[in-house]
């Protein structure tokens, strides 16, 4: 695959290395010092484009890919407020886009475990639930995408909680969840990857559910593995659906 790298840091370097070692070619990278200048033209004959850039970036990187007919992979977050009106626009204008808050494996797998586990502790309303997130301190969003697909997951399944809220431990006045708020606590520190808990409390035990990132290769090579997967699909899709987790 012909491929255009949309954001350069952290991932997007790590991510030109998969990419490469899985016999794909970068196409152009765009990153500080072209990003003003890019236009749909500049990514004529991609295959491919994935953005890992920020999130007040995501949406300009998306309409570009729209206008140029590539086909996009989003692991950026932070920007999921405009999830639906991307999704139309994507649908009417028959473009393609994969999306996640995380690409990794094990996250995914979390992801579907976390679900059933919400389902199974619902009858049991002695057990309060919580989110916690733990990342490095150069993060721009908070709570990570990760945690907020996490709640999500967890709401589905929770009779009694409706919404979630955020603190940042150490940043401001902390906010006191209502019991039908679910409560997502972020951490920021050091250079850590990605840490996500889910906690289950009770006055006599807790259920502590939790994934570590060791690396961020786990997010990279998921990410070239679904701009490989996204490659002659039209729509609008979730990194989930990469997996099927029913054939077990
Ligand atoms: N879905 C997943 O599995 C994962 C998602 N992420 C998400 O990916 C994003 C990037 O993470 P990370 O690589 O660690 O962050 P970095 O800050 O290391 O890299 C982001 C890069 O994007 C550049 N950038 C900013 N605006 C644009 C733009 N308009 N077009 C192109 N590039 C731009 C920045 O340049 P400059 O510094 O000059 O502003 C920077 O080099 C975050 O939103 C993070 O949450 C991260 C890991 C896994
Ligand atoms: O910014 C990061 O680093 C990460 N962001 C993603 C998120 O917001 O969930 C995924 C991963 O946890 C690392």
């Amino acid at each position: 695959m012909k491929i255009v790298l949309l954001g350069y840091g952290k991932m997007g370097q790590l991510i030109e290395k998969f990419a490469l070692k899985r016999g794909h070619e970068i196409l152009l990278i765009v990153d500080k010092d072209n990003r003003e200048s890019t236009l749909a033209n500049d990514l004529a004959g991609a295959d491919v484009a994935i953005d890992f850039s920020e999130p007040a970036a995501a949406i300009g990187n998306i309409s570009l890919c729209f206008e140029a007919n590539v086909p996009i992979v989003v692991g950026t977050t932070g920007w999921y407020d405009h999830l639906q009106e991307i999704k139309s626009v994507c649908l009417e204008a028959n473009q393609s886009l994969l999306y996640g808050s995380n690409f990794s494996i094990g996250v995914n797998v979390f992801f579907h475990v976390n679900r059933l586990l919400a389902q199974a502790m619902s009858p049991y309303k002695q057990y309060d639930v919580q989110v916690e997130e733990i990342h490095h301190i150069h993060k721009l969003d908070a709570p990570s995408g990760t945690a907020i697909t996490i709640a999500e997951g967890i709401l589905d399944h929770t009779t009694g909680k409706s919404a979630w809220i955020n603190n940042v431990v150490g940043e401001g006045e902390e906010l006191i969840p209502k019991p039908e708020e679910l409560l997502i606590e972020s951490h920021r520190i050091e250079e850590v990857p990605g840490t996500h808990t889910v906690l289950y409390s009770s006055e006599v035990d807790q259920i502590e559910f939790k994934h570590t990132a060791h690396s961020r290769a786990g997010f990279a090579l998921g990410a070239v593995v679904a701009a490989e997967w996204l490659q002659g699909k039209k729509g609008f899709f979730q990194v989930t659906e990469m997996f099927d987790f029913n054939r077990a």
